[in-house]
């Protein structure tokens, strides 16, 4: 649409599909979101991860309730957002598939967060988290999460998703 125009409107009810292809215009930082503990060890990518307010420091994740992470996650109650860097597309992919959680681990450096929750190396920022509310909206459930632990992974170039592509964030200069 040439600049200026008046953009064309979608009348209601909007669909599922035209609902994705409106998102797909947002671009938005990609997350391995992990949890371990007693329901064991899991991890998905996630880019519906959102801050909601810094006093207590809480994030929310939204989480297609049809994962098959969101038992384990749900069980253990704790999860680390592990925020990828740009070289991170292909680990980005694999806990974006259907492979089994064990497969998705072979990939990348994983330490154990104070949670428990797998931590990744090379992230360019973790949050661990405890879950202290699920809200369940449509097929997805909305975890608030309190952020009890940080660490800035130092990886210089960021990851964005946008119009279904990655593309790579150039990192602050220098100080
Ligand atoms: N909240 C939701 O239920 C979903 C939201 N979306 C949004 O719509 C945009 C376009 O999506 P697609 O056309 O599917 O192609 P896509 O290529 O952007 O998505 C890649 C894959 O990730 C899945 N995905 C992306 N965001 C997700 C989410 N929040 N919950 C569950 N699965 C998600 C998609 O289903 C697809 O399998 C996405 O970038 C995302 O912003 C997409 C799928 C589901
Ligand atoms: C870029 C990208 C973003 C995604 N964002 C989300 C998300 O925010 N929430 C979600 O539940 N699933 C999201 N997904 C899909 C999950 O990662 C995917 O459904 C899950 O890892 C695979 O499901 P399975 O374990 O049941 O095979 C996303 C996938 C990709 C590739």
């Amino acid at each position: 649409m040439p600049a200026g125009e008046t953009p064309a409107t979608i009348a209601p009810p909007v669909t599922r599909q035209q609902f994705r292809d409106a998102m797909a215009c947002l671009g938005a930082a990609v997350n391995i979101v992990t949890t371990d503990g007693p329901a064991g060890r899991h991890g998905f990518t996630a880019s519906a991860v959102c801050s909601v307010t810094d006093s207590p420091p809480t994030l929310l994740v939204c989480l297609n309730k049809s994962s098959s992470a969101a038992s384990a996650v749900h069980a253990n109650g704790v999860i680390c957002v592990n925020t990828l860097a740009a070289g991170h597309e292909e680990l980005s992919n694999l806990f974006g598939g259907r492979t089994p959680p064990e497969e998705r681990f072979a990939r990348g450096q994983w330490c154990a967060s104070a949670t428990g929750a797998p931590m990744l190396a090379g992230a360019v920022v973790a949050f661990d988290c405890k879950i202290v509310r699920t809200v369940e909206v449509g097929t997805h459930d909305v975890l608030f999460c309190e952020v009890v632990g940080l660490a800035e992974g130092g990886a210089r170039e960021g990851l964005i998703y946008f119009s279904r592509r990655y593309h790579t964030l150039p990192g602050a200069p220098e100080a």
